[in-house]
């Protein structure tokens, strides 16, 4: 093999996601597990599940050790074509109004102020009222 990296397709990858012949897509890198289905400690379940597709966020969820890091050489067979990856869907919020306090009328703000004094008011006004003893 040359020093030149072979470049796949996300396609040509696809092909190869049976227990007999499993590659992964990981950074942008293409693996050939399948001979290490068997051993991996999280099953070959997971892996086979991970195939047709970028499995960097699956890899990167479970956090694995600098160890599993460095057994992928092991597998490496080449590159991905990155354009034949769909780019990862970036999370955008949901656009809400905002709250914005400055907007919030001035004689609601007033009523805030007001309400708990006329309740005090109330309250002061009644027991004056009543213990005329
Ligand atoms: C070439 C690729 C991979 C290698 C060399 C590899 C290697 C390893 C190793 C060595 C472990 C033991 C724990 C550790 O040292 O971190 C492990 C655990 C595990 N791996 Fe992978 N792995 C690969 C890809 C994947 C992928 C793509 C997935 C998910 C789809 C995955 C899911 C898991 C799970 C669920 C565990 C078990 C974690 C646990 O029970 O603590 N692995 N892997």
């Amino acid at each position: 093999m040359g020093s030149e990296s072979k470049f796949f397709t996300l396609a040509e990858v696809s092909e190869h996601n049976s227990p007999k012949d499993c590659w992964l897509v990981v950074e942008g890198k293409v693996y050939d597990v399948t001979k290490f289905l068997e051993d991996h400690p999280g099953g070959d379940a997971v892996l086979l599940s991970a195939t047709g597709k970028d499995a960097t966020d699956d890899f990167e969820d479970v956090g694995h050790s600098s160890t599993a890091k460095a057994m992928m050489d092991e597998f490496y067979v080449g590159e991905i074509d990155t354009s034949t990856v769909l780019n990862k869907t970036k999370y955008t919020p949901p656009k809400q109004p905002h709250y914005n306090q400055e907007k919030t009328p001035k004689f609601i703000k007033l009523l805030q102020f007001l309400v708990p004094l006329l309740i005090l008011g109330l309250a002061v006004g009644i027991r004056f009222y009543t213990n005329s003893t």
